[in-house]
Formats: structure tokens, sequence, C-alpha cells
């Protein structure tokens, strides 16, 4: 058996990132940038007014013996539009936030420091003496052309996506998803709507990883359920092998039944095998020709757990992030862990932070049957290899499912 960290990074030496595509910007969010961005013009494109107020020139503003200065308003500029007007001496321009400067003018004063006749529209008084460049935002402030804004391996998320919009690219190079497929195996397993007969359970692992393959931002397909035979997987993984990832459930143990590994073995290779951890101990990795097989245990939590350490860092690193792993913080554990296992034990948890620190309370039954000790836990506390186990109070590390990737 080899430890965790052994098997994450054996499995994530044979992986590369995906070929990149060309996709409309708005399709980005979520995906890693293949290209740099450089930007083609400067931002703002031109000088325009911070405030709506009046355009003017800041020598104009300097009141005489106290007296507020009165310019005459030759005409109102509107954001969207340019004028052809200039503002000469003694004059000012209505302006509105966003509006080109007009030439002539140096500075904007708000309107809220001004006076005027509601009924007359050709005099401001201006009350506050301003300086040169008040209220105006100088082109290229923001990005200067030719600038890089962002580089290539940045997460595309919305800051992203507004800053590509605001230099133009409505298209933009990434790479793309991974198509993941999701294959259940045994004879045992029905599907969601058909009612229990005996022996039988119903599909969950199927629909668990499909929702966590697409929240790791794959594109899952779920291929339905192998029947325990060799002919039945080998007609399952034929058409799997056109995905860029299978992910199955089942069958990596070492019961009669169990054939993933075998047909691994027949028809690509097996890298490792059997984790030094619980759940999850039977996990198997490798490829079926050139498409990399992670084979997850059976067990539901067992499933949910490998995938949330392996599956979705695998998932990651084919999507081009350089951020694979969920962080970890140091828990006081409430209710302590009793359960002894030679293995490392990831311990279903839901942590809270309480007077600066964090707190995990268990989930209760930690069997890997046990479908509802996955509800409300958001960490999985780890207890130590070696039959360790944690007294009420003790501190450990927790692993935080939903705080992202560091
Ligand atoms: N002699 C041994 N037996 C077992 C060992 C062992 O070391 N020696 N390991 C146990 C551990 S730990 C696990 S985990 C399981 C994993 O076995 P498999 O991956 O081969 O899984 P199966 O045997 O096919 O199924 C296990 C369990 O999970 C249920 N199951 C399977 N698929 C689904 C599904 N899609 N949805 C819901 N539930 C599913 C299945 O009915 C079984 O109850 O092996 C132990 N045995
Ligand atoms: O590894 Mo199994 O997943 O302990 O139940």
């Amino acid at each position: 058996m080899i430890s965790v960290e052994e098997a994450q990074e054996r499995m994530l030496a044979t992986i590369q990132p995906l070929p990149a595509i060309t996709i409309a910007l708005a399709e980005a969010a979520g995906l890693v940038l293949a290209e740099d961005v450089v930007a083609k013009e400067d931002l703002p494109p031109f000088a325009n007014s911070a405030m709506d107020g009046y355009a003017l020139r800041s020598v104009d503003t300097r009141m005489e013996h106290g007296r507020p200065a009165r310019l005459r308003v030759i005409g109102t500029i509107a954001a969207g539009y340019v004028t052809e007007q200039a503002i000469e001496p003694g004059t000012a321009m209505r302006i509105m936030t966003g509006a080109p400067l007009p030439r002539g003018a140096d500075a904007v004063i708000q309107i809220e420091l001004t006076r005027s006749d509601p009924t007359d529209s050709s005099w401001v008084e201006i009350l506050q003496e301003v300086a040169p460049g008040n209220n105006i935002r100088a082109a290229g402030e923001d990005i200067r052309r030719g600038q890089r804004v962002l580089s290539q391996g940045s997460e595309i998320g919305p800051w992203e996506i507004g800053v590509l919009a605001t230099v133009g690219q409505a298209r933009v190079k990434v790479i793309r998803r991974p198509r993941v497929a999701i294959v259940s195996t045994g004879d045992e397993i029905i599907d969601v709507g058909e009612p229990l007969q005996p022996g039988k359970i119903r599909n969950s692992n199927g629909y668990l990883l499909e929702a966590a393959v697409r929240r790791a931002g794959a594109e899952p397909q779920r291929l339905g359920v192998a029947r325990d035979t060799e002919e039945s997987l080998r007609q399952v993984f034929s058409q799997a092998m056109q995905h860029d990832l299978i992910i199955t459930s089942g069958g990596v143990s070492v019961g009669e039944f169990d054939l993933v590994k075998r047909i691994m073995n027949e028809q690509g290779v097996i890298d490792f095998w059997q984790i030094n951890m619980r759940p999850g101990k039977p996990l198997a990795f490798g490829r079926i020709g050139q498409v990399p097989l992670l084979g997850l245990p059976g067990n539901p939590v067992s499933a949910a757990v490998t995938f949330e350490l392996f599956g979705r860092p695998l998932i990651r690193k084919l999507l081009g992030h350089r951020r694979l792993y969920r962080p970890l913080v140091e828990v006081t554990v409430e209710d302590g862990v009793s359960e002894r296992t030679p293995r490392r034990h990831y311990v279903r948890a839901q942590v809270r932070r309480e007077q600066g620190r964090f707190v995990a309370r268990t989930t209760g039954h930690q069997g890997s049957h046990i479908t509802t000790s996955l509800l409300n836990a958001n960490a999985l506390v780890i207890v130590p290899e070696g039959g360790k186990i944690l007294k009420p109070g003790e501190t450990a590390q927790a692993i935080m499912l939903d705080w992202p990737e560091e």
C-alpha cells in the first residue's frame, strides 16, 4: 500500500493539461487562460469626467475678493458623444460622468459645488476653486496600450471576464474542459427510478460522481452500469475510451467479480492499486489505451472521498489549473474520533469557526456505506496512520472541502 501523497504525485505525474481551444468570452468562466492577453488600446480610451458637473478651465474658477466666478455655459456633453465645441476663457460646458472632456478644459467641477438658475441655463457660478485635473480620468490610467493584462495560466473568474471584455477580447484561448466518462459497475446496481428488488441497491455513485465532476469543471457523461462480466465491462469501456478521463466505481477490491483491474491489465496498465487510507483503500489508477482511468471503490463514501482527494485534482490538472489541492487547517475536534484503523483515516466533519479557531464535529457513523455521513460535511479531518484515536479537545489537520484550492 502506498501513501495518499505518493499516489497523488504518481497519478498527477502522468497527467498533462488538455489542448487549448478558442471560445466565446461568455463561455470562459471557470477555465484557465492559454495565452497572454495584451491590450490593444488605452483604457480609459479618452480623458473623461468622473462626475456630473461642468467642464472648464481651472484658472477660471479663481475667486475675486471671495466672490464666486461666473461662467457662460455653452452646451452639454452626454456620455457616449464627442463635442466639437471647445472651452474658451470664461466658458463652461455641462458634462456627465463618463463623457469625453471637451478641448480647452482641464478640470471638471461637480454639480453640487456650483449654483445656477433653473430658469436660465446660460450661466453657472463656481463655488469652489479647483486644480487642473480635478475630476478628470486620464486616458490610459487603468490600462496602457501594449500592457499585458492577464497571463497564460490565469483562472478566469467574473473579474477576469470583466477585464477581458474591457480590452475587447470577444474570444479567448483557454484549456478545454475534460470530458469524463462515469461508469458504475455491479450486478446489484439498479437505476434511481426503479423500485428496489431483492439484493439490489440504487446507483448513487453514478449520480454523485456526475455532480462532483461537473462541480470540478469537467463535462461528465454517465455511461450507465456495467454488469459484473468481462464482456459488459469491455463494451462500456470501448465507449468510455472516447473521453479524456474514465472514472469507475466498484469492482476494484479483491472479490471474485472485481473485474475493473482485470480489464485495465488487459487493455492498458495499472499504475498503482491500494492506498493507505480509510475510506478508499482499494483505489486503482492506470490507463485503458491512452485514457487515464481512476477506479474508485464502490462503497459510496469511499467513492466520494477518493473523488475529492484524487478525481478533483486530476480534473483540475487536465484543466490547466496550477492550484490543485484544497487547503488544510488546524481544527479542534469537539467530539473526538474513537474508531481505530491502522490506515490514515479521513473523517467526515463539519468545521465551524468559533472564537478565532476552527472546531470540528464529526457527522456521525463513519462506515463507508453510511451515505448520510456525507451530508453537512464540509471537511475531512485527518487522523494519522498507525491506529491513533482523537480525544475530544485534541487538534488535527482538516481538509476544507468548500474552500478554493491553493
Ligand atoms: N476481502 C476483502 N473485501 C473487501 C476489501 C478488502 O480489502 N478485502 N475492501 C473493502 C473495502 S475497504 C471497500 S471500499 C470495498 C470496495 O470494493 P469494490 O470497489 O470492489 O466495490 P464493490 O465490491 O463493487 O462494491 C462495494 C459496495 O459498494 C456498493 N456499490 C457499488 N457501486 C455502487 C453504486 N454505483 N451505487 C451505490 N452503491 C454501490 C456495493 O453494492 C457494495 O456494497 O470492498 C471491501 N471489501
Ligand atoms: O476503503 Mo473502504 O473504502 O474502507 O470502505
